[in-house]
């Protein structure tokens, strides 16, 4: 057989950006396709400017982990090729012990010291992931399966050369060169399904479709644009619909229905609260179009719920467990930040704010008990009707946070009321901001 010639193609798909000097960083796995990657890198060198040196990642969970590594350490040695082997703990994060080891690579790959960082996956690898991606159902984004090309930090390239080279070409080429590598005995493992698919399906595939590789990758490129558009069209939509954290309905409804899906799922995903299904998005987004305007509907995702409430959805973590807190007057002077209460408390001077006096002798953030009042210009109020009149909604209300003074008197609900005898004309004004998840306002 011809020996292929991916010198050549790699050349030719040199990308632009690496046209000047760079240092480049190899992931040698010390499998067949990182071990030609690193031949073909040896001989590119004749043909453009970088420096290579090498990354390998002790994972630790095969047997034949430390013979790896020595043989990683032999082919770069022999060709004078700077490797560093990092030795990383692999803990599985209840999706798996190889979800947990990538983890645990890119891990070590982002803290490389080159600006490019290669990976050997080729037009194979590309293949099963885009087939794997649709047998889970998943997306656009899912499909359009590994790039070329991507930003693995601010300051590192992720580059995967050999994306358009099939498996049977690396091998005939490392053959041909007399190359060595060593055999993953987990990639015949046939408990992991691309294994089952690799040895059982594909080659049935291939008999009948020889050039379904190239073909699935065609699907997986237009995908990797259609996934950008929607994107860049979902950045539109939140810059225009999200207001202090918050997404206002009357903007999610003048979209189409395909926009308020897309909306919807990446402000989840941007509040914090975890990734939503396309099922749930859709039953939560028929849920807010149907329910009564006086409804409250809740949406449950794995880290948090989404509340409706007059007009607007509320991100709610969900996870304060307020406690009585001691302040110094110090809060007068700096914001604080309270993770057990979700919120900042801050202090600013106004007119109708605290007296100063009660802030020195110290203050008390208390959670509601139920059944407090505050003391207003005519008989005291109800704690729950000011939030409400102030259009707290429910959930919040409940860990809204209450200041007492140090004879025990609830003196102010922040960012809300003080109480008409604690007031001063130089006072200070307590304002509190409940944390909604990150905040992804336009400005
Ligand atoms: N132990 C390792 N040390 C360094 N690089 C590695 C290691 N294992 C894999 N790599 C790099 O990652 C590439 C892909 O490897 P493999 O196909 O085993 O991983 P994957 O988990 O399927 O891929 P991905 O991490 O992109 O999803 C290899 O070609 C190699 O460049």
């Amino acid at each position: 057989m011809k020996t292929p010639d991916l010198l050549q193609r790699l050349i030719k798909e040199w990308p632009e950006t690496l046209s000047g000097h760079f240092t480049l960083e190899l992931a040698l796995s010390g499998g067949l396709d990182s071990v030609v990657l690193l031949d073909l890198l040896l001989q590119a060198r004749a043909h453009q400017c970088f420096t290579l040196s090498a990354v390998h990642v002790h994972h630790g969970l095969s047997p034949n982990a430390d013979a790896w590594s020595e043989h990683c350490r032999a082919l770069c040695e022999a060709r004078a090729v700077p490797l560093r082997i990092e030795r990383v703990q692999v803990i599985p994060d209840g999706d798996g012990v190889e979800a947990a080891a990538r983890r645990a690579r890119y891990q070590v790959l982002a803290s490389s010291s080159a600006n490019v960082v290669t990976l050997a996956q080729h037009q194979d690898d590309q293949a099963e992931t885009v087939l794997l991606q649709a047998l889970r159902g998943g997306g656009p984004h899912a499909l359009a399966a590994m790039p070329r090309w991507r930003a693995l930090t601010p300051a590192i390239d992720l580059w995967r050369p050999l994306l358009g080279i099939r498996r049977d070409e690396l091998e005939t080429y490392a053959v041909a060169q007399g190359l060595r590598w060593v055999d993953d005995e987990s990639n015949t493992d046939p408990r992991y399904r691309r294994n089952w698919l690799r040895h059982h399906w594909l080659p049935v595939l291939a008999a009948e479709l020889p050039d379904y590789r190239v073909q699935l990758q065609r699907t997986a490129s237009q995908l990797a644009d259609a996934a950008a558009l929607l994107d860049e069209l979902a950045e539109q939509d939140l810059a225009q619909a999200v207001r202090g954290g918050r997404l206002q309905l009357a903007e999610l409804t003048r979209l189409s229905e395909p926009r308020q899906r897309q909306l919807l799922l990446r402000w989840v995903e941007r509040s914090g609260l975890g990734s939503a299904t396309p099922e749930s998005v859709e039953a939560f987004r028929r849920q807010l179009l149907t329910a009564r305007s006086d409804a409250t509907p809740q949406w449950r995702l794995s880290r948090g719920l989404v509340h409706r409430y007059r007009g607007e959805l509320w991100p709610d973590a969900g996870s304060a467990s307020p406690q009585c807190q001691y302040l110094s007057s110090a809060v007068l002077t700096t914001p604080v930040a309270l993770p057990d209460w979700q919120g900042v408390l801050a202090f600013e001077p106004r007119k109708g704010g605290l007296r100063s006096e009660l802030i020195e002798q110290g203050l008390w953030l208390q959670p509601r008990q139920g059944g407090e009042r505050l003391a207003l210009k005519v008989g005291r109020k109800p704690v729950k009707t000011l939030l409400q009149e102030a259009g707290v909604p429910p959930f919040l209300r409940e860990r809204w946070p209450l200041l007492v003074d140090a004879g025990g008197e609830c003196v102010a609900l922040p960012g809300v009321e003080v109480a008409n005898t604690a007031q001063s004309d130089d006072g200070w004004w307590p304002l509190w901001t409940p944390a909604l998840g990150p905040q992804i306002d336009a400005g």
